[in-house]
């Protein structure tokens, strides 16, 4: 059979741009098969960033400028899957993550959670003529779950191994582990994953912070390099309800953002801490949160932590990492022949895909869900 040329669109809590990956994608679960053909990151106007950041951090705004939001993400979205395709065959299918304005997770095990991505399909089916399938999470939370993390399902069969145990963490702007036992017998109902607490948000709003918004990331990670963490502080951020609530548990900006930011800014006062130790300690806290995740929600450390997304190209934070994990290895998925920094974007394609073929995409030991669901509504292209 041929393969199916999908275009995966993403964009995360960073809110940076728009992740596109044009895949070909065959096979089912178990033989599931995904080349990247082309992967790009189209970055949103400086104005439409600005308005996304402030619908989501609770800026008062009409429904008239929240429908224009979204309409505006719709077609970034539209725009970045035409452009992906320049010089090749056009694709059949678009998986649309859309943007994340507003997260909230289940309150109680007979509560619904609510997780709201703009940047409608239908219009981006319309102004595409190729099929798309949006609003991912929505299934898994009417089935009582947190509707996150949903990559999980494809990063077992992407990134699992016979004899290995593995974590594959993603650091964006928040952090999430999918935990892939060695695949056996029943290895599929003993994967888990969670949301780990901050990726790069807070470093992120940190250096915009202290270069009044001339820089809006650490790159590299060589400010923080440069500085030394105030451990304390590290002790004193960890007892943060978050990190020692069991999985599953999903958070976002709405935890992990500018209040966050500031109330860790008024902690750090008594220590006075110059720029550089406070984007150590900022980047510890991300470390350490992610390591004590693992002890305290695993069976034990993985053989294997495999990193993507944007932090993964952060040297310091991953030095950090390797430094708490010890002699567990510390890589990147691109090492594993898996894009890091488009793997969410291509999970996307893959969850369009099996959607189509209507293979469930969420793992309810990960969500929290009662059951397995398909995950997206499927928008027809009626031109
Ligand atoms: N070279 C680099 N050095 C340091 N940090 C980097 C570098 N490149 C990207 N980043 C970080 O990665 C972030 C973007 O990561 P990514 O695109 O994976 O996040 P996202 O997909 O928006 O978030 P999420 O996974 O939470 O939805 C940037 O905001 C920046 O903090
Ligand atoms: C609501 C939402 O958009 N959550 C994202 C966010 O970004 C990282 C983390 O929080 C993750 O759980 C989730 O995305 C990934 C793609 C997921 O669902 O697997």
């Amino acid at each position: 059979m041929q393969p199916t040329r999908v275009i995966g669109l993403m964009s995360g809590t960073s809110v940076d741009g728009i992740d596109t990956a044009l895949v070909e994608i065959s096979g089912g679960d178990l033989d599931l098969k995904v080349e990247l053909l082309a992967g790009e990151t189209y970055p949103y106007s400086p104005q439409l960033r600005e308005h996304i950041l402030g619908l989501g951090a609770g800026t008062a705004m009409s429904m008239a400028d929240v429908a224009a939001i979204d309409d505006a993400i719709a077609h970034n979205f539209a725009q970045a899957a035409q452009h992906i395709q320049i010089g090749h065959h056009r694709a059949t299918l678009i998986g649309s993550h859309g943007q994340t304005v507003y997260h909230r997770p289940p309150q109680g095990l007979e509560e619904l959670g609510y997780s709201c991505q703009l940047g409608r399909g239908a219009m981006i089916a319309h102004l595409t003529g190729i099929t798309t399938v949006s609003n991912f999470r929505i299934a898994d939370i009417a089935a009582y779950g947190h509707g996150a993390p949903l990559v999980p399902k494809v990063d077992a069969y992407l990134l699992s191994h016979h004899q290995e145990e593995r974590c594959i963490q993603n650091i964006g702007g928040i952090g999430n582990v999918t935990y892939l036992p060695a695949r056996s017998d029943d290895w599929l109902s003993q994967i888990r994953g969670w949301d780990t607490g901050p990726g790069n948000s807070l470093l992120d709003l940190a250096v915009q912070h202290f270069t009044s918004g001339t820089k809006s990331y650490d790159n590299n990670g060589d400010w923080a390099a440069s500085g030394t963490p105030c451990y304390p502080l590290v002790e004193q951020w960890l007892s943060h309800e978050y990190f020692h609530l069991p999985p599953p548990k999903s958070t976002g900006r709405e935890l992990f953002g500018i209040t966050y930011l500031h109330d860790c800014l008024q902690d750090a006062q008594p220590y006075q801490l110059n720029s550089a130790d406070f984007l150590a300690t900022i980047t510890e806290l991300t470390a350490v949160s992610i390591v004590h995740s693992y002890d305290n929600f695993l069976p034990r450390r993985p053989h294997k932590v495999i990193l993507c997304g944007g932090g993964s190209r952060n040297s310091y934070l991953k030095n950090r990492l390797q430094l708490l994990l010890g002699n567990v290895p510390v890589s990147t998925t691109d090492e594993f022949g898996l894009s890091a920094a488009f793997k969410e974007a291509i999970a996307f394609a893959v969850l369009a895909y099996w959607r189509n073929i209507n293979i469930p995409g969420n793992l309810p030991a990960v969500t929290g869900a009662y059951q397995e669901m398909l995950l997206g509504e499927i928008h027809d292209n009626y031109r």
